[in-house]
C-alpha cells in the first residue's frame, strides 16, 4: 500500500508508546505517585520539567464494565463524537485522512485562566494488536496521538500558544463467560484501560496553575469519557 510520509513515524511512536502504557507502575521507588483516585480509576504523575517547564508525564489506569476495548478506542479515535466528551475543546479540525484508521488534527481549547490558550496539531491512530502474552484471549487496541508539524497551522503564528504531546490509550477486553452457556452479555465483559500521557505545554505557564489544571482536569476527562463510551454502547451489540 501507498506509504504516508509519517508512515515510519506511526510505526515507530505506535510500538514505543504501547510497550511503555504495558509498563505497570513498578513500585514507588520508579518515581509515580499516586495524585487521583475514583473507584477503580487511578491516576499517577512523575514530576518532570523540561526547561523549566512542568512535562510531567501522566499514567492512569481504569477498569470499565460492559464495554470492550474496540468500542472504547472507537469512540475516542472518531471525530465525530469527540465535542461530546472533550469539555476543553473550543475547535477540532480534521486536517487530513491518511488512512481510514490514521487522521491528522488541529484542536484549539477552551483558555484556562491565567495561561494563555493552548492548540495542538497531532496524527492519531488507532490499531489493533495480538493479545501476545495470552494467545487466545481478546485483542488488545489502542489509539496513539502524537504531535506533529503542518505547514497550513504553523505554531504560534496566531493567538495560541502550540502545545506538544504524545497520548496514548491501550485497552485491554476482559470476557468472564456466564456458567450456563448463556449467550455473552455486557454484563460479562469489562475492560482495562491504561491512558499514558506527556504534554509539553509550550509557551511558560506556571508550574501551579499547570499542576492544578492537570489535577482537576484528567480525572474528570476520564470520567467523563468512559460514562459516555458506557452510555453510547449500552443498547447496541457488542462490538469486540
Ligand atoms: C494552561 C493549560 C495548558 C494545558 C492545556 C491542555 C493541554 C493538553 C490537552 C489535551 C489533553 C488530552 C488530549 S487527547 O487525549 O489527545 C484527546 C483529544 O482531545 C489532547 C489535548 C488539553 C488541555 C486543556 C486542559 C486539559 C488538561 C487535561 C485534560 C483535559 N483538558
Amino acid at each position: 500500500a501507498f506509504q504516508h510520509r509519517l508512515w515510519p513515524e506511526i510505526e515507530k511512536t505506535v510500538k514505543q508508546q504501547v510497550a511503555m502504557a504495558r509498563m505497570g507502575i513498578g513500585d514507588c521507588g520508579s518515581g509515580w505517585q499516586l495524585f487521583a483516585e475514583d473507584g477503580e480509576m487511578k491516576m499517577y504523575r512523575r514530576e518532570e520539567e523540561v526547561d523549566g517547564m512542568v512535562v510531567d508525564p501522566l499514567k492512569a489506569v481504569h477498569v470499565v464494565k460492559g464495554i470492550t476495548g474496540h468500542e472504547v478506542c472507537h469512540y475516542f479515535f472518531s471525530p465525530q463524537y469527540r465535542y461530546d466528551w472533550e469539555t476543553t475543546l473550543e475547535q477540532m479540525t480534521v486536517l487530513e485522512t491518511i488512512s481510514d484508521d490514521t487522521l491528522m488534527f488541529h484542536q484549539i481549547h477552551k483558555r484556562i485562566w491565567p495561561a494563555s490558550q493552548r492548540d495542538v496539531v497531532f496524527w492519531s491512530h488507532m490499531r489493533k494488536l495480538p493479545n501476545d502474552q495470552d494467545r487466545d484471549g481478546p485483542d488488545i487496541w489502542t489509539v496513539v496521538n502524537n504531535s506533529t508539524e503542518d505547514p497550513d497551522h504553523p505554531a504560534n503564528a496566531g493567538k495560541c500558544v502550540r502545545i506538544f504531546l504524545t497520548v496514548c490509550l491501550l485497552c485491554q477486553t476482559r470476557v468472564i463467560p456466564p456458567k450456563d452457556g448463556t449467550p455473552l452479555s455486557r454484563d460479562n465483559i469489562s475492560c482495562k484501560i491504561t491512558y499514558c500521557s506527556v504534554v509539553n505545554p509550550g509557551g511558560w505557564a506556571p508550574a501551579s496553575v499547570l499542576r492544578a489544571v492537570y489535577k482537576r482536569e484528567y480525572p474528570k476527562f476520564l470520567k467523563r469519557f468512559t460514562a459516555y463510551v458506557k452510555n453510547q454502547t449500552k443498547s447496541k451489540p457488542i462490538m469486540y
